[in-house]
């Protein structure tokens, strides 16, 4: 036994799991930008949500996301455990048995989409529904093993949040909560193939269609260019619709310009510099951050 009276028994080879370890199941780096701009979906739809029920909403999106990237996790144990990236983590090093995994992922996913039917309405439960049907059926059962556009199609799943916040408080979608998953969209392949660039000798490794390892990085890197040049005009659009001011409308450009920078900077580096397209997935994520932050920030001061 260790230090925790945390501690639960499970794994196949005998190992012994902490609460750290399922949590560590539920991808909760990945789920705190998932749901921040769940909470800016909901900020900026008309109308308001009673504080507890819009609380209520964050955590079933919050568990429900999370739940998805456990059962991710469960189908994906043998290819985690080849990559350095993710060998470590719990089903591939023992500590929970997959069929633990698989249970607990299922009773998180379907619990929080029941609860957030009836508590607040079905037409964001049935988004988070799809989301995580697209998470675990479409991205990493059909397409993951299969394509190099895995990440692009599949990386819809990513892009339902705002659009389940927006639910969660008007029940219905409309352009402008398409608008918000069209930005996550489009953000998702460049954010995504920054990382495999210095991760491609893994996703190879595990026999993983990504881009670089089909395509070869200066295809990557073109492909990377040409979705934040959509991005850039995209972006903006909040404001076209009128849930977003000019103090977005600025941040927008700006960030969009910084990200194309990013990506012609990774696409003139060397084909063995790494160190620009480490800087562009750090920057991929403060982009969405600030983005969806500056969006939230008007909500608050207005
Ligand atoms: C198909 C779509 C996506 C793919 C394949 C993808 C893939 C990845 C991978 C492989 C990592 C490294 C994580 C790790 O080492 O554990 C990562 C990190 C991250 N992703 Fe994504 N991602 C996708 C979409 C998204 C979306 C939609 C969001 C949020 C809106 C997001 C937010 C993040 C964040 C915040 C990190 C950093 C986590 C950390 O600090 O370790 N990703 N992503
Ligand atoms: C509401 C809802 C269901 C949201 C979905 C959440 C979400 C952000 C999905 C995007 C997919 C993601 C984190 C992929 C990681 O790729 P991978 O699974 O191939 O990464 P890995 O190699 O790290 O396992």
């Amino acid at each position: 036994m260790t230090d925790t009276s945390f501690e639960l028994r499970g794994g196949a080879l005998g190992g012994t799991a902490s609460v750290g370890d399922y949590m560590a199941l539920l991808k909760p780096r990945v789920m705190i930008l998932v749901v921040y701009s769940a909470i800016a979906g909901m900020m900026v739809a008309p109308g308001g949500l009673h504080p507890v029920l819009a609380l209520a909403a964050v955590l079933c999106i919050t568990v429900g996301a999370g739940a998805s990237g456990a059962i991710n996790m469960w189908y994906d144990r043998d290819i985690d455990a080849v990559m350095k990236r993710t060998a470590a983590r719990p089903i591939p090093q023992g500590r929970i048995d997959p069929d633990e995994a698989l249970t607990f992922g299922i009773v998180l996913s379907v619990v929080p989409v029941l609860l957030l039917g009836l508590a607040v309405n079905w037409v964001a439960a049935g988004l988070l529904a799809l989301a995580s049907a697209f998470y675990v059926f479409v991205y990493t059962i059909w397409l993951k093993r299969r394509t190099p556009q895995n990440i692009v199609i599949g990386g819809a799943a990513g892009a339902f949040p705002p659009m389940i916040g927006w639910a969660a408080v008007t029940g219905d979608v409309t352009l402008a909560s398409v608008i918000l998953f069209a930005i996550i969209f489009f953000w998702t392949p460049p954010h995504f193939w920054a990382l495999s660039l210095f991760a491609s000798a893994d996703y190879e490794k595990a026999g993983v269609p990504m881009l670089p390892v089909v395509a070869g990085a200066q295809e990557t890197k073109r492909q990377m260019l040409a979705y934040t040049l959509i991005l850039l005009p995209l972006a903006t659009a909040p404001w076209f619709v009128g849930i977003a001011g000019t103090a977005y409308l600025a941040t927008s450009v700006v960030l969009g310009l910084l990200f194309v920078l990013c990506a012609v900077r990774v696409l003139r580096a060397d084909a063995t510099d790494m160190k620009p397209a480490r800087r562009m997935f750090g920057f991929s994520i403060l982009y969405l951050f600030v983005l969806f932050g500056v969006l939230i920030a008007e909500r608050l001061v207005a």
